[in-house]
């Protein structure tokens, strides 16, 4: 059956980002669709981690726009994207090595508490109940990714592939409607890589959940994204499905390999 898509979530038009003389983003434009799995690829260097940047906030274009659901998008911070549904995972794993998965995952409903300790105080009984309600929606996630077995342990203690599938299951807990992963396959085995593509369609369709990300393992990309954007050097060079950017002469010169 067809893919349905919905409307556009987020609509980048023109934007240009600049590290005093590096121009690490120049006129891009792409938008996401609700629903698609899109990726970002390109060579080292051509600017992907800093578009995932831009999209939840660390950084702030100095030109372009950004139309959010809609809207324009003023100046955003971090806290506030994760406010309005964006959650991300990161290049390098960023988990509390010494507490507990369960607690990792518990860390990613930080925003949604409502209850301050002087209002765990005064409401006792609200605070319980909401406590409830969050560890009830992190076991959720946790059988999701089936990692009930490694609950309760140190996620120092895990293997790679698994703290990269506890820092997933951290930013499903904030209940994202736009997901951001940063390799979410690097220095994964095959085995470890198929698992983490299985959870990342599983993720797409059963919650809905709109992702962007970025992937080196090109048979990944090609595999489960429904469009990809590619950079090089800052600037767009392609964008399309994954036939149609595996066949663009500019994309296989800059990056698959060479046309020739
Ligand atoms: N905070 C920063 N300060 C200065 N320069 C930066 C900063 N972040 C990124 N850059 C520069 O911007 C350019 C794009 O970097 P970016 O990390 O976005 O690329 P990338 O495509 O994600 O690379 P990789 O695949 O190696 O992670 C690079 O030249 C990089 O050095």
């Amino acid at each position: 059956m067809a893919r349905q898509f919905g409307d556009v979530v987020i609509d980048l038009q023109n934007i240009s980002l600049r590290f005093g003389g590096v121009k690490a983003l120049t006129d891009i434009s792409f938008n996401v669709v609700e629903h698609e799995i899109r990726a970002i690829i390109g060579p080292n260097g051509a600017g992907k981690s800093s578009m995932l940047n831009v999209i939840n906030g660390v950084y702030h274009p100095q030109e372009g726009n950004i139309i959010f659901r809609g809207q324009q998008r003023q100046k955003m911070e971090p806290y506030e994207a994760a406010s309005q549904g964006i959650a991300r995972t990161f290049q390098n794993i960023a988990l509390f090595k010494g507490m507990s998965v369960l607690d990792n995952i518990m860390t990613g409903r930080n925003l949604m508490m409502k209850t301050s300790f002087l209002h765990h105080m005064l409401y006792w009984g609200k605070a319980q109940r909401e406590e409830i309600e969050h560890r009830k929606k992190v076991e959720e996630v946790i059988d999701f990714l089936e990692i009930q077995s490694i609950r309760k342990t140190p996620v120092g203690r895990l293997p790679y592939g698994l703290q990269k599938r506890v820092e997933l299951a951290r930013a499903l807990a904030a209940e994202p409607t736009l997901l951001l992963l940063d390799e979410p396959m690097a220095g994964m085995n095959v085995e470890e890589k198929q698992d983490m593509c299985r959870f990342i369609l599983d993720v797409n369709d059963q919650f809905g959940t709109t992702i962007v990300l970025i992937e080196h393992d090109m048979g990944v990309v090609m595999d489960i994204s429904d469009r990809v954007v590619v950079l090089d050097y800052g600037k767009k060079i392609g964008d399309g499905t994954p036939d149609e950017v595996k066949n663009d002469p500019k994309v296989i010169d800059a990056y698959l390999g060479t046309s020739h």
